[in-house]
């Protein structure tokens, strides 16, 4: 598989399913590592001036994959940063190709349960709306393969943030020295 010659100082990008916490893991990272944070949902949702929300239901869903696009190879233009990409960023083999070589790769993975207990409620992921556990469990059957070009994978199930964040660090030192 192939990784970044100088890991060290390459990019951790966070990928996985909608609820596995690459936001919240992101922001510890990167407080860390002394690193800058990238979000791209964020940073797509500054770029339009509205929320990821109002983008699909204004724009439509081919819209926002458009933009997630050109953000990720934009934002990976950079080193040294931690970027936490919204989960459908591995929809399109090219971003999956350029996160392969612009960083180590971490997915975070949680089990159904988990997900639905944490991003229940939260109106802000539009491809959730309705029955919560019913839209999870299908979009987790429709990636369940996606996900798997990762470099690294912790299942953070039955670990805090903070948890999580240790272990990605470690295996992060693990693969850059
Ligand atoms: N390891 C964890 N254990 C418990 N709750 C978590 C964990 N990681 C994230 N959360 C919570 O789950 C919700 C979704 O997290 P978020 O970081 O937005 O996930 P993502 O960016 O992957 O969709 C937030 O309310 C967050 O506080
Ligand atoms: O999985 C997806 O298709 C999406 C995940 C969201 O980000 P998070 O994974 O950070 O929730 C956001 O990009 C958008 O709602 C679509
Ligand atoms: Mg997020």
């Amino acid at each position: 598989m192939h990784q970044p010659k100088d890991l060290l100082h390459s990019n951790i990008i966070l990928v996985g399913m909608m609820g596995t916490g690459k936001t919240t893991v992101g922001t510890l990272l990167a407080d860390l590592l002394q690193y800058p944070l990238v979000d791209i949902d964020a940073v797509i949702a500054e770029s339009e001036g509205m929320s990821v929300q109002d983008i699909f239901a204004s724009k439509g869903e081919l819209y926002f994959r458009e933009l997630e696009s050109q953000m990720l190879a934009k934002v990976l233009e950079q080193k040294g940063q931690i970027v936490s990409t919204g989960g459908g960023s591995v929809l399109r083999d090219t971003n999956c190709q350029l996160m392969t070589n612009k960083g180590l790769v971490v997915c975070l993975t949680a089990d159904i349960d988990h997900i639905v207990q944490r991003v229940g409620g939260d109106d802000n992921r539009p491809l959730l709306a309705g029955d919560t556990y019913e839209r999870v469990s299908s979009i987790m059957e429709q990636r369940k393969h996606a996900y798997e070009f990762a470099h690294v994978t912790v299942d953070t199930s039955l670990l805090n943030p903070d948890e999580v964040a240790t272990h990605v660090l470690t295996r992060y030192r693990v693969q850059a020295f």
